[in-house]
């Protein structure tokens, strides 16, 4: 926390002095893709991602301690009845995810990756947006802070997921904050609402931004009136991995509106994240689209907990095996271009 001023000061310093990416690295990873056994560019965005690899880690790249980190709040806007599920829930995945039984533990164990869960104070709901901030700045900092412990491990390859009940109305308001549009242009089903379910979540949504208006124009009041604890320490572990020159990539809807709290503040705060998949939530391909993004798959997936996330790792992986494993044309004895 600072010692000179407000809490969020110390947030926008680390903004400030993000470090960039290893263009030496890059430029020898773009070398290499050319003398690979394969025609020019042939592996496409493996390629491109092999390449996006070495200039964060600044070497060539690797993935040796991957971790996907799961973050889970409770709302208090769930009261409100934005979810199809009851905020129980999330302490139950909570457990579930402990005990080996939740899609992302089978992603994990399919591909090799470190499972981390963050509980972040579940019995103690965030403000209800529609009727008051979900955090004090003093807490959102501490709760950014918190989440850049899932660094400790020293990942090479950071996957951010979440879970909370709630959420999905949440991380709407969210970027109908920092993009524009009204409430209902970025609100969707969540865990399954029909269309009479997702038109008063809408209304929840906008309740929120009407009574949060006049302080929605620094991205860090967003974050700490409209989002929520999984979703402060998400913004967190991003910037921190940024700080360490650790690949992030981000999972879907909800991890995608804590990332975009950063591109607000700073353009450039992503350049070292990939978007592991467009979500099937309404509003996410518009979202990825607002920041220039491009998912790396489209599986018609909207579970959270960070599947998507985890998913794309796979891809990343194969794309680092490929550059780093291959043959050169020189080593098989493959002639080159004509
Ligand atoms: O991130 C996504 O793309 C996504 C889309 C729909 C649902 N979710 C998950 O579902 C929960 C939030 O949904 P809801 O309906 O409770 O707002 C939360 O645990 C998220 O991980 C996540
Ligand atoms: C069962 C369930 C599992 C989840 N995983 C992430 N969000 C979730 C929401 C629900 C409702």
């Amino acid at each position: 926390m600072s010692a000179t001023g407000l809490p969020f000061d110390d947030i926008r310093a680390l903004i400030a002095s993000m470090p960039g990416p290893d263009v030496r690295a890059r430029h020898d990873a773009r070398h290499r893709q050319e003398e690979l056994t394969k025609p020019s560019g042939s592996l496409g965005r493996l390629e491109e991602i092999a390449e996006w690899m070495a200039a964060w880690q600044g070497r060539a790249p690797s993935v040796d301690r991957p971790v996907v980190a799961v973050f889970a709040g409770n709302h208090g806007v769930a009261a409100r009845g934005v979810s199809a599920y009851p905020s129980s829930v999330t302490q139950a995945m909570v457990e579930n995810f402990a005990a080996g039984g939740a899609a992302i533990n089978q992603l994990c164990a399919t591909f090799d990756l470190g499972l981390k869960v963050f509980d972040l104070a579940l019995d103690y709901p965030t403000g209800d947006i529609s009727r008051e901030a979900a955090l004090s700045e003093k807490d959102c900092a501490a709760t950014m802070a918190f989440g850049m412990e899932c660094l400790a491990g020293e990942p090479d390859l950071l996957c951010i997921g979440e879970m909370g009940i709630g959420n999905t109305a949440v991380a709407a308001a969210i970027f109908a904050a920092l993009f524009g549009g009204t409430a209902a242009e970025w609100t969707g089903a969540g865990t399954g609402h029909d269309a009479a379910g997702i038109r008063a979540k809408a209304a929840v949504v906008q309740e929120a931004l009407d009574l949060h208006a006049p302080h929605l124009g620094d991205p860090l009041e967003v974050l700490r009136r409209l989002g929520g604890r999984e979703i402060a320490a998400m913004a967190g572990a991003i910037l921190a991995a940024r700080q360490q020159r650790v690949p992030v990539i981000v999972d879907g809807f909800v991890a995608t509106a804590a990332a975009a709290v950063l591109f607000a503040m700073d353009r450039s705060a992503l350049d070292h994240c990939l978007f592991g998949h467009v979500s099937a939530e309404t509003g996410h391909q518009r979202a990825l689209q607002a920041m220039g993004k491009v998912p790396v798959l489209a599986l018609g997936m909207r579970l959270g907990e960070g599947t998507g996330a985890a998913m794309a790792a796979a891809v990343v992986k194969a794309a680092v095996a490929c550059h780093t494993g291959m043959a050169t044309f020189t080593q098989a004895g493959v002639a080159g271009p004509a």
